[in-house]
This record gives C-alpha cells, structure tokens and sequence, in this order.
C-alpha cells in the first residue's frame, strides 16, 4: 500500500532524514567549501545557510506567524537593529547575567556546556545500563535501582542547576568529556553575547542583540502614542538574533545566528492580567508539564483545558494562558504533532533573570524535547531599568477616578550651593539623587539627620570618584504628601518568543515518514499552508505539445498566487513525484495525450497519492480552494471523479 503511512518514531531514521534534507538543500553548513582551503582555522559550528525550499518554508512559516499574532491581534510590528549600544544591554541584565556555565577539557582543548555535559554522560549510561542485558560481552555496566533513580531525578530537573551545583555533580559522578573520557575543569560562566564596536576609534561597545525585545522596550513611548494610549497592546518584531553557544550541536536547533520573532504584550498589572479574548480559548486542552512534577523527579504530562489550569494558578493569567493556547494552535497548524507537544513551566533557577513565570512550547524530536517558544512573564523589568537608566519614564499615564495621597521620601538639594560646589558634576549629582529608591531614601533620611552627612552612589565624576559626599547644609531629605489625580504605571510584559529555525526543523520531523511498502520513498507530509511549492505540474513526456499546455497551467496558477514548479525531465512520473513527496510538495498535476484530446488532467494528492481526473478549470478551481484552505481533500474526491488509471506511484 503506496500511501499507508508508518507514522511511529521508533521506525525514524535521524541519518536518512537529514539526508533528505541535504540531498534536497532544505539547509547546509554555512562556508562548508571552506572547509579544504589550507590554513583555515574558521569555525563554522552553528552557522547554516537555507536552500531553495529551506528559504520558501520559512518565508511561509513567517507569513502565518504574521497572520496568525500580528493581523489577528492587531499587533504594532517594529523593525529594530541587531546592533545595539552596550549601555541598553547593561541595564537590561544581558551584560551581567546572560551566560551559560561552562567546563573545559584542559587535555583536548574543548569547551562543553556544562549541563549539556551531564545530561548526555547521564543518559548514556542509563542507556547503556538498560541495553547491559543484552550485551553478550558484558561491556555495558548494569545501575542499580537507587543510580537509576538518583540519575533519573537531576535529569528531569537539570535546568534548575547552577554552575557549582552543576561542578559539584561532574565531579561526584566522575562525569567526563564524551570525547576522549579526560576530566574537565570547574565550569565558569561565559557570556553568550558577541562583542563589537562601533566606528574607527572603537570607543563605543556594542553588541549583537541576543533577543529582539529590547528595541521593542526602547520605543514604547512611541508605541503607545501610536496606539493613542490604550492598554493593553502588543508590540511584534522579527529579525536576525545572536547568540554564542558554547558548543553548537544538533543542527538547526542550537545555532549562533538564528531568526527570532517575537511578541512583547504591555499589560496593565492591576487589572490580574486578564485578556479580552481569553473565553475564545479557554476550552482548548493543553498538555503540561509543571515545576513540581519536575521537581519531584518525574516527566508525566497532564491534560487540561486552559480555562482550568488559569483557574487553579497552574498557569499564572489569562495572557499567559492565551499566548500558550495561541502558540499551541499556530504550531499544531504548521505541522506539529499534538501527541509530541508538551508546556514545560520553567524551575526557578532555569527562569532568565527578567522573568516572573515561564512556560516553553516543546516538541519532541530524535534529540529529545526540544524547546521551540519560550512564554515568559518577564513582569516590568525591563521598562523599569531602562526608565530607571536614562531617566525616561516608560510608564502609562491614566487619569485617576479618585484622587491618590501618597506620603512618599522626597530628597532635594539646594540650587544656590550645588552649583558652585560641584560644577560640571552637578548634573550628574542631581541625576544620581533622582534615581535612589524609596527605601533607600528612608534610610538615608535617618543617615542624614543622624549624621549631618551622607554618601550617594554617582557615575564617574570629574576626579574619578564614583559616589558623592552631601552634607545637610546642601541636601535635605523629608517625607511629603503628594496627591496623585493622574494614575502612572509601569506596563507588565507577556513575552511569547518563537526561533523560527528550531521550529522549522521540529516540524520537519514531525511531518517526515517513509511509505509502508518502501522505505526509501521518503515523504515531508507538510501541510499546504507552508509547503515551499503547492503543485508540480509534470507533463508525460517531454513531447512538445505538452509545453503550451504545462506553460499556460503554470502562468494560470501563478496569477492565482500559488507557487508552482515544472518537472519535466525525462524521470519517469512516479520518480517525479518521490521527488516532490520529499520536498513536500502537496499536489501534482499530469498533463498527458488525453489532456490533448479532451482537455482533462489529473490532479494527485501526496500523502494518499490518490488522483481524480478533470477539466482544467475545474482542477485549477479545486487546487485554489485546496491552497486557500477552503475545501479539503476528502471533499474534492467526493466532488470531482477519481481517476481509475493505473496509479503512477506504483
Ligand atoms: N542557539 C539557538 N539556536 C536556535 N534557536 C534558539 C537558540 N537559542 C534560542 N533559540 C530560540 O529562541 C527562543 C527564545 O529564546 P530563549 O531565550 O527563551 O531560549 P533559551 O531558553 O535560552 O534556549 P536554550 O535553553 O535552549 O538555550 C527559543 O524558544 C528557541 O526557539
């Protein structure tokens, strides 16, 4: 049976995949040719370039994220630049804080991700232990029921790790470097940004961003004007992000150039965080994976309807849950496998340092569970530090219904004195005292009143220093009443991130399966929304009056906007369509020596390779409604009559 399809994972071969997808220039390692030039020394790991149908699925993939979240939710899309000032990413915490811990392995030279270090040594000896039975040499080593379980319990929570927790495993479990069994250095933490700087005199350190949403922070002023000031809303934007993985592995799913789209949605967080649309979605069930489970040692996954996991604060609020059940469809509907999707709640120490909740779309692959959008609840993070950095409130003003008192801390200085006292730092004074908190003023009132004196944290002045001393004769700090009529606050952001690359290769080999009679006949059963190509037009032979024919099918069916390809070499058809089947390509039309005579053709299904037989326009009508989503296979073999010929694929 040609079309019978063998949809399990076990009967997947990763090296025939990947195959199918060199042979057919889905993707390839960028500069690969440079690989036999003597001398090079370039390191080419995490670098890919996209073929012909690489490039059409992930225009098509964009396209639909566009449709799906930008056009439906009316979202104000920006277009940022990668390069980005160091200043914005110190306050971001990404200059700080985004690292990853890693070991080197002083013998070989290598670097290894220290996590990605325990986790494969961990699972290769649970593998091994549970293949030591079967090993009639008795080279694998048996674990025992207390290993197994100890292993089982850091692997399901191995994101919780930090670097000496992760440092204290390596060295109580003797884990070593894969690659030649040598023992590996404490981790450290290395920062994954890549550095640069900007113009000849390289005073100005910038970065490559390693996340699209700071530009989108940076203009919120702009945006909400742009919205004429009504909350919530939600800012999108997709472009090129930068990361440097320690050691990039795996393909497409851990690369160091990758295209990142992203979703920064601005809530009030007083009103609970609830979404206008949440009843759309509320029914739809979702699979989840919680931190306790985890956290216990365990993987199971329950089902539930969204509206429920809200309700009992497995999920923190309705746009968190929103995001999840729109993520979810918008993945199912590219291809995803329901039965290999899971949430995944992020562990404490896993959470990044902006985040409040976070939960990962996950698919499961031939490399394990891989996350493909990560929804976080980054809180007001980052509005807060940069308002707090360039002394900008990015911040929402409301008018209240009812007036506000509020007694607050209030530090002022003197004019007259700071002036001719502090001279051209007097700004940067004024500025420092601005920035100081509410409870560091309560404490520094007491200081000053106890003391006469006080020091405060500044930037550099024009000595060097980098705190001031002000005594009372200049500054005073007291409490005050202030009456609030405006309301002013700072926005909470719900941010859905998507690599476009990882979910790419995730839905690949979701829709890869081989046909039952013949598992050399590969087929990517890629839905006709994202398929590069919608139809192969194949004429019989290569006989010229085949060529008007194929030449107006084509021009017609571009006119329509469905991106169409000719195979008319001398294959025979069903070699043809294999061909087509492995890219994906949904639907094939023959034209043959009764299409000359009557003006039928056949119009063929990939996945069943059924075919029906027609008049041109009806088949061009159906292929429309086909690309167009309105009418399904099923019921264009019941409308139009299915060809009895021999079948081609045979
Ligand atoms: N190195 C990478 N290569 C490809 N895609 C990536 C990479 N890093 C992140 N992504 C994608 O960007 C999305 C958002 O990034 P996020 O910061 O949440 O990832 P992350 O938690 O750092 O990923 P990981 O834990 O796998 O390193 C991820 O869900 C993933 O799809």
């Amino acid at each position: 049976m040609a079309n019978s399809r063998a949809s399990s994972s076990e009967s997947f071969s990763r090296s025939q995949f990947e195959s199918l997808l060199k042979r057919r220039f889905f993707y390839t390692e960028a500069f690969e040719v440079y690989r036999t030039a003597p001398n090079y020394k370039g390191d080419n790991r995490g670098l890919y370039d996209y073929g012909p149908p690489g490039c059409a699925l992930l225009a098509n993939i964009v396209n639909e994220w566009r449709k799906h979240f930008v056009i439906e939710e009316n979202m104000l899309e920006v277009d940022c630049t990668a390069i980005t000032p160091e200043a914005v990413l110190k306050a971001s915490g990404h200059v700080d804080k985004f690292a990853d811990w890693m070991c080197r392995d002083p013998v070989k030279g290598e670097y290894l991700r220290a996590d990605h270090l325990v986790e494969t040594v961990l699972e290769t000896r649970l593998s091994n232990s549970r293949m030591a039975g079967k090993d009639s040499k008795g080279k694998l080593e048996r674990l025992d029921d207390a290993t197994v379980g100890q292993y089982e319990g850091i692997l399901a929570k191995i994101d919780n790790y930090d670097g000496p927790e992760l440092g204290k495993l390596i060295k109580d479990l003797d884990i070593r470097n894969p690659n030649g069994n040598g023992k590996v250095e404490h981790p450290t933490a290395f920062n994954l940004m890549f550095a640069s700087t900007i113009g000849p005199s390289s005073a100005s350190p910038v970065y490559f961003r390693p996340e699209t949403a700071q530009g989108q922070f940076l203009n919120f002023r702009k945006l909400l004007d742009y919205s004429q000031g009504t909350m919530p809303f939600a800012s999108a934007c997709i472009g090129k992000s930068y990361r440097n993985e320690i050691s990039p592995r795996s393909g497409l799913l851990r690369v160091r150039e990758f295209l990142l789209a992203e979703i920064e949605h601005f809530v009030d967080p007083e009103s609970n965080k609830r979404h206008d649309r949440f009843d759309e979605v509320s029914d739809i069930k979702l699979p989840f994976l919680d931190k306790e489970t985890q956290l216990s040692g365990r993987t199971d996954i329950s089902h539930m309807s969204i509206g429920k996991a809200v309700d009992i604060k497995l999920v923190n609020n309705e746009t968190l849950g929103y995001f999840l059940a729109r993520v979810y469809l918008f993945l199912v509907k590219l291809g995803a496998d329901p039965g290999r999707f899971r949430f995944r709640q992020h562990l404490d120490n896993e959470m990044a340092h902006y985040a409040c909740d976070c939960w990962d779309a996950e698919l499961l692959t031939s490399y394990g569970w891989i996350e493909c959008v990560g929804c976080a609840d980054r809180s007001a993070y980052d509005l807060t530090v940069h308002s707090r950095e360039t002394g900008t409130p990015l911040t929402v003003r409301e008018v209240r219904a009812t007036p506000l008192e509020i007694r607050e801390w209030r530090a002022s200085l003197e004019k007259k004195l700071v002036g001719p006292r502090f001279k051209k730092d007097a700004k940067m004074i004024e500025f420092a005292i601005g920035k100081l908190d509410q409870d560091t003023l309560e404490g520094l009132a007491k200081e000053l009143a106890d003391k006469g004196v006080i020091t405060i944290p500044t930037d550099e002045l024009a000595n060097g220093a980098t705190s001031v001393e002000l005594s009372s004769d200049i500054c005073s700090i007291e409490q005050v009443t202030r009456v609030e009529n405006m309301r002013e606050y700072t926005p909470n952001v719900i941010e859905p991130a998507f690599g476009i690359g990882r979910i790419l290769y995730c839905i690949l080999e979701h829709v890869y399966w081989n046909r039952a009679h013949d598992t050399a006949r590969e087929v990517l059963s890629l839905p006709i929304l994202v398929a590069p190509t919608k139809v192969l037009l194949v004429p019989l032979s290569n006989n010229a009056s085949f060529k008007p024919v194929i030449k107006s099918l084509a021009t017609r069916l571009r006119s329509l906007g469905i991106a169409n390809n000719v195979d008319s070499s001398s294959a025979s058809i069903g070699r043809r369509y294999a061909r087509n089947d492995e890219l994906g390509t949904p639907l094939g039309i023959t034209v043959d020596f009764d299409t000359l005579q009557d003006g039928s053709i056949t119009l063929r299904e990939r996945d069943s390779t059924a075919q029906v037989r027609a008049f041109e326009d009806e088949i061009v009508e159906a292929v429309r409604n086909l690309v167009g989503g309105s009418e399904t296979w099923e019921e264009v073999v019941r409308r139009l009559p299915v060809f009895m010929g021999q079948s081609q694929d045979d």
